[in-house]
């Protein structure tokens, strides 16, 4: 310090400059950084502090302002760097995109402030092609061949860093360790096993007639349903069930449950925020008290409580067996149990998310269809009409219902832009290209559902490409609603037999049309791609058929 004074501010102040550089060229262009977020915040505060007390300890004049130029000095070394750096030496400096984007992921904070991700990645494609350079380390390719890349039995990618969002919590999906994953994997299998969702199918049961008999009560009210509060209660519901063996009872107090509430406001932040992990990280340990991550923090800990009693109710003899049944039963025979409670705590809030935030969805826009195509309705209806829809193994064999669901999910995906991966250390080949090591890979299911070569008359719903008319899929590769390789959905078969049931409960119960003016134009233009979709309101007239 004594050095600091006496040294001319001329000189000062490019040699904190300088020292931006060499902590970019030294130090912060090795690895990944974001974990260390808050401790390199707090550690330039308490730098800069330091220089403003010594500043003002010699008596300078001007300590505030000298304390200013030189840790200005010092970030504009850092980021001309950086910025530098990223724009001309970068190893992916050749892919095609927008030069901000190539600086910093701030430029794609912007550009999904308002939770459109799914569009902006698809006016990217319009104007730079297929391959696009989305970030200073992410490419997203728009290739049927690019899931089966990354997520295929011969791939070596992993979970990129868009997972460490929500540390500490750790779970099944957002775990980046491969051999954690592939051991709790097992885990969950067993609570997946046919054996064990043949519980399940009881209580998904159960709650679909309530929806049914909820939805039969306002259509003799005369009112109309707004399915994309009326489904989420309902997989909400469900979800509740399988994660504490304790539903949200929201199909039962017909409104939104606080925990909920709170869920799907903390999930917003996954909209325009996915892109910088860094900051979650921040506002996780120094500002807990922001209200989006008290509505995050609140819920986890609502989750954490009712994980704690289902806990205490296991092996009573009252339980009935869900999906937690199987996580606990693993941690008291293993004699890990209070080891392992992080894991729990955080396994249930995806049980919760990944159950009802995907099933929801899905059915909003599946009706969306049947609706604005009464004819395919129709013709469902009919499909169903000598089923018995409680067989499950009968409702598989519905061609037509299949299709409806499946054409769905591929031009209104549950995940339209999310399930990053990261290239291993030696990179990889992916769609012609060679990708360098420790680069995100972005393959949006959306813009792949829409793509031409790959699906004959892209923009239109047309079920019977799944069916009678293969030839409308040119190339079915990309079609991967439930991802695939290690990584992809533990409850597809419970998510299929679930929206099969609830799809053939309200087609054959009731004629379906749009409410009063309804158009679908907000179910449209509110859609929020925050992981999950996130569907604006949509209210639909359900009469009772005789
Ligand atoms: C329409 C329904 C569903 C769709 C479209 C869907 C889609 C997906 C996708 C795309 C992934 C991969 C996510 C990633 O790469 O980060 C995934 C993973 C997962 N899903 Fe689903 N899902 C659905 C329903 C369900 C249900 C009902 C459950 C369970 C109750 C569930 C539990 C999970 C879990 C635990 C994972 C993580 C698997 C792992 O990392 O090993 N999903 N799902």
């Amino acid at each position: 310090m004594g050095l600091l004074s006496s040294l001319p501010l001329t000189i000062l102040y490019p040699g904190a400059a300088l020292l931006g550089i060499i902590s970019h060229l030294a130090i912060f262009i090795r690895g990944e950084w974001h974990m260390q977020a808050p401790t390199l915040f707090w550690a330039y505060n308490f730098l800069t502090t330091l220089i403003f007390l010594f500043f003002h300890h010699q008596h300078q004049p001007s300590h505030f302002q000298s304390t200013l130029f030189i840790t200005t000095s010092y970030n504009l070394g850092l980021f001309t760097s950086i910025t530098l750096y990223r724009l001309y030496f970068h190893r992916l400096r050749s892919f095609p995109g927008p030069k901000l984007a190539a600086i910093t992921k701030f430029w794609h904070v912007w550009q999904c402030r308002h939770g459109k991700n799914h569009l902006v990645i698809e006016s990217l494609r319009q104007k730079y092609g297929n391959i696009i350079r989305t970030g200073p380390e992410e490419l997203t390719i728009i290739d049927p061949s690019v899931p089966a890349a990354i997520d295929g039995s011969r791939s070596n990618c992993t979970k990129a860093v868009w997972y460490d969002f929500l540390l500490p919590e750790i779970a099944l999906n957002t775990t980046r360790s491969i051999h954690e994953h592939d051991q709790r994997r097992k885990v969950w299998d067993r609570g997946f096993s046919s054996q064990a969702t043949v519980q399940y199918e009881d209580r998904v049961r159960h709650h679909a007639q309530l929806l049914a008999k909820r939805i039969d009560g306002l259509s003799k009210e005369g009112k109309g349903v707004n399915v994309s509060e009326w489904f989420y209660f309902f997989t909400f519901d469900v979800m509740g069930e399988f994660a504490f063996g304790q539903g949200f009872e929201m199909l039962q107090s017909q409104k939104w449950h606080w925990a909920v509430r709170l869920l799907r406001r903390a999930m917003s932040l996954l909209g325009p925020f996915s892109a910088v992990p860094w900051l979650a990280q921040i506002a996780f340990y120094i500002t807990p008290w922001m209200w989006i991550v008290r509505d995050w923090l609140g819920m986890m800990k609502w989750c954490k409580q009712r994980m704690g009693e289902r806990i205490a109710r296991y092996g009573k003899g009252t339980e009935r067996k869900d999906v937690s049944h199987w996580l606990i039963e693993e941690s008291v025979k293993g004699g890990t149990l209070e080891r392992d409670r992080e894991w729990l705590n955080g396994d249930a809030v995806t049980v919760v998310i990944a159950g009802s935030d995907t099933i929801a969805p899905t059915l909003v826009f599946c009706f969306y269809e049947l609706v604005k195509n009464r004819k395919l309705q129709q013709r469902l209806r009919e499909e169903l009409g000598g089923v018995d829809i409680y067989d499950k193994g009968e409702l598989a064999k519905c061609g037509l219902l299949t299709g409806v669901i499946k054409e769905t999910m591929r031009l209104w995906p549950a995940v339209p832009t999310g399930g990053y991966r990261q290239t291993p250390e030696g990179g990889v080949e992916i769609a012609g290209k060679w990708v360098p090591g420790g680069v995100t890979i972005v393959s949006p299911r959306w813009s792949l559902g829409r793509l031409e070569e790959a699906f004959e008359r892209a923009d239109e719903f047309i079920p019977e490409r799944w069916t009678t008319r293969s030839e409308m899929v040119r190339d079915g590769r990309g079609f991967q609603p439930f991802s695939q390789g290690r990584f992809n959905c533990v409850g597809k078969a419970l998510a299929m037999a679930e929206m099969r049931f609830v799809i053939a409960l309200l087609v054959t119960g009731f004629e379906v049309g749009f409410w009063d003016e309804e158009k679908g134009d907000r179910l449209l233009g509110e859609l929020r791609d925050q992981f999950t979709a996130s569907p604006g309101g949509l209210e639909l007239e359900f009469r009772r058929r005789v």
